[in-house]
């Protein structure tokens, strides 16, 4: 949905009543009991932006969401629209619109009422409420159904009913937490679309929080990684994608192979590491010198089959289990030291065949950072390269050593 080489810019409509500039967490923290949850987060975020959250689960995204909506107190730190602080005021104070992962809808409620629950409870006049629930239901595409009852829609039909009513008090902000991960994958990529036509046409400012890379990737004006309440990376799409700042970055980058290995030496930016009993060249990151290195490839970046002279990073490998994808396989084998390596190839390989690998160094990633450990053995990637939480394995193995 998105062109990845351009990512969108932020404010796109007409500036919207109560539209601010700026939305300021400054040095927000949150802990529960002795646990620092969320840790001096910092964020500044522009009118008409698409912010994602993104991480694993436990990482503070949720905590960092439910602050922002003042349903949670903030342990430090505080929250500013513009000049104006809002992390004292209560929820209903702050306006903001809010989706949840469950929808939340009021089972006895038609969707009708539903979706103008806040303008009653604002004291929106009756007729005006109307006008405007009515909107908002054509823009979800829901305005048939405006007299059924929550139970009587599918998951994605709810999902629209909990964005319109969001949406219909014409919020400054909205916030949605995980909102599609209820439905199925097809409805999942139509509602992607949606949410992000919504938040352009009325130019919103979103602030969405997901676990899964791709969501981020194709909504977002930018992405923030966060790693156990701290933040790891903020950028556009293209820049997390091309240039993630370390092995966690990169593990939810797509970058599932993360090799620990030990930097050898190195010249003209690329650095050389050996390990696993390989040996590896590829682009040296901030801090590379001599020692212990983590060395990140994505699948799709490996080619097969007999090398060309001037192929890079030749290494055998054994081919231990092989799934068809299509127009692809996704591919597990084994290093010589028996540490897993995944990719993706059209070319035909064989479970039990030794095969030879290659990858340009250009597309090796070698960081200081040498807290990755190798992916352990486990099934190959499933869907897409970058699929639905498909870094998550090892940027958890990378957080765990
Ligand atoms: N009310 C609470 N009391 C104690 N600990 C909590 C509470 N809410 C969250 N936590 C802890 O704070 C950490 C972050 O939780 P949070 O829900 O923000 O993570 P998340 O990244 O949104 O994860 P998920 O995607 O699973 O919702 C977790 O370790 C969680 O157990």
């Amino acid at each position: 949905m998105t062109d990845r080489t351009s990512p969108p810019g932020p404010v796109r409509a007409p500036a919207r009543e109560g539209q601010f500039t700026h939305l300021r967490l400054d040095k927000v923290s949150r802990r529960f009991g002795d646990k620092l949850v969320l840790d001096g987060l910092d964020l500044r975020i522009a009118g008409g932006e698409f912010v994602a959250l993104l991480g694993p689960s436990g990482c503070g995204k949720s905590t960092a969401l439910n602050c922002l909506a003042g349903l949670l107190p903030l342990s430090g730190g505080g929250i500013w629209l513009d000049e104006r602080r809002v992390d004292t005021l209560p929820p209903e104070r702050r306006g903001f619109g809010m989706v949840f992962q469950n929808y939340a809808l009021f089972p006895h409620m038609s969707v009708r009422r539903n979706v103008g629950f806040g303008l009653r409870m604002r004291g929106i006049a009756r007729q005006e409420a109307r006008a405007r629930v009515d909107e908002a239901l054509r823009l979800v595409q829901l305005a048939p159904y405006a007299d059924r009852l929550p139970g009587q829609l599918s998951g994605g039909q709810q999902q629209r009913v909990a964005i319109a009513r969001a949406i219909v008090i014409e919020p400054p902000l909205v916030l949605m937490d995980e909102p599609l991960s209820n439905l199925d994958a097809a409805l999942r990529l139509d509602m992607r679309t949606e949410i992000r036509r919504l938040h352009q046409s009325l130019g919103l400012t979103t602030v969405y929080v997901t676990h899964d890379q791709e969501e981020a990737l194709s909504l977002a004006d930018r992405l923030v990684v966060l790693r156990e309440g701290v933040v790891q990376q903020v950028g556009t799409p293209e820049e997390l994608y091309r240039s993630p700042a370390n092995p966690y970055v990169a593990g939810f980058m797509g970058y599932r192979n993360l090799f620990a290995m030990t930097v050898t030496g190195g010249e003209g930016g690329h650095a050389t590491a050996r390990g696993l009993g390989i040996e590896l060249t590829g682009v040296a990151g901030e801090g590379v010198g001599s020692g212990p290195a983590t060395v990140a490839i994505r699948p799709e970046d490996f080619l097969v089959g007999e090398p060309p002279a001037d192929a890079e990073n030749v290494i055998e490998v054994g081919v231990e289990v092989v799934e068809y994808h299509g127009r692809e396989l996704a591919v597990q084998a084994r290093l010589p030291e028996g540490q897993a390596l995944r990719l993706r190839t059209s070319t035909r390989v064989e479970r039990g065949e030794t095969v030879r690998v290659w990858v340009p160094k250009d597309r090796v990633l070698i960081f200081a950072d040498a807290t990755a450990i190798s992916p352990q053995p486990g099934p190959p990637q499933s869907g897409a390269p970058d699929a639905t939480g498909s870094g998550q394995e090892t940027a958890a193995e990378a957080s765990a050593s």
